[in-house]
């Protein structure tokens, strides 16, 4: 039987640190700035439409050279079995990140499957939306809470807009959690304070243009992510 690994043998969480997730990378330089700025997950994104895409082989260079301590998530949507079988064959991984339409019943496959501790996102635009988290908390590691695309987008994530994150004020959360969608410098301290979140993800925010990462602001968001946070 496969033992999953848990999730906080993978990235350690401490008291006073919010973890940074910085996702769509694709070349060395940008990941080397993303770990000497502190972020503990890293994230490849394997979507054609994306302009964050990666194919295997170049996510496997990749993974390859980031150091022990940085979770490296391999980002998927609906992904079949025969592509996770060789993503998983092929690349290093820490965690899989199910970014689509997948359901309960296949997280629960995916993750018995392949053996790596799943990220399930789920995304919100409205209250209705948080009805979703209960049945994706009882069977992914942890839940990615990202703004949802307006009808019609190319891509289900990675879009720079964000929800009003009011709506997870005081929420009480079964699992490890992660929030996501328009986050930047100027307003990841924000989001923070009002979401009480404890680990953040970034992709558009953090981007000159569409997939081009620019290093300064990779840089000065973990740094505005981790500054001291007071709750209220
Ligand atoms: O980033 C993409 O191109 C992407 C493509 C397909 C599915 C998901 C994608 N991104 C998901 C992420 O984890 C992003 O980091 C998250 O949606 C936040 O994105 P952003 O609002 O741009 O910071």
């Amino acid at each position: 039987m496969i033992r999953i690994q848990n999730p906080e043998d993978v990235v350690s969480q401490s008291a006073s640190d919010v973890n940074v997730k910085i996702c769509g990378l694709r070349n060395a330089e940008d990941i080397v700035t993303a770990v000497e700025a502190g972020a503990t997950y890293i994230g490849f994104v394997f979507f054609e439409k994306s302009p964050r895409n990666v194919s295997i082989d170049v996510a496997r260079a990749l993974a390859i050279e980031v150091p022990v301590g940085v979770a490296k998530v391999a980002l998927t949507v609906n992904a079949s079995d025969s592509f996770l079988d060789e993503l998983t064959d092929k690349v290093p991984l820490d965690m899989l990140q199910l970014h689509g339409r997948e359901t309960p019943e296949r997280v629960t496959e995916i993750r018995a499957r392949y053996g790596l501790p799943v990220i399930k996102a789920v995304g919100v635009a409205t209250r209705d939306d948080l009805e979703q988290l209960a049945a994706y908390e009882a069977v992914a590691d942890l839940i990615l809470v990202d703004a949802k695309p307006s009808p019609g987008a190319v891509l289900p994530g990675g879009n720079g807009i964000s929800f009003d994150w009011r709506l997870l004020a005081g929420r009480r959360w079964v699992k490890p959690w992660m929030l996501a969608g328009g986050l930047s410098a100027e307003n990841v301290a924000e989001a923070i304070k009002l979401t009480g979140a404890r680990q953040v993800d970034v992709s558009s925010g953090v981007e000159s243009s569409p997939g081009i990462k620019d290093q300064g602001m990779i840089a000065d968001f973990v740094q505005a992510a981790q500054k001291e946070h007071y709750h209220e």
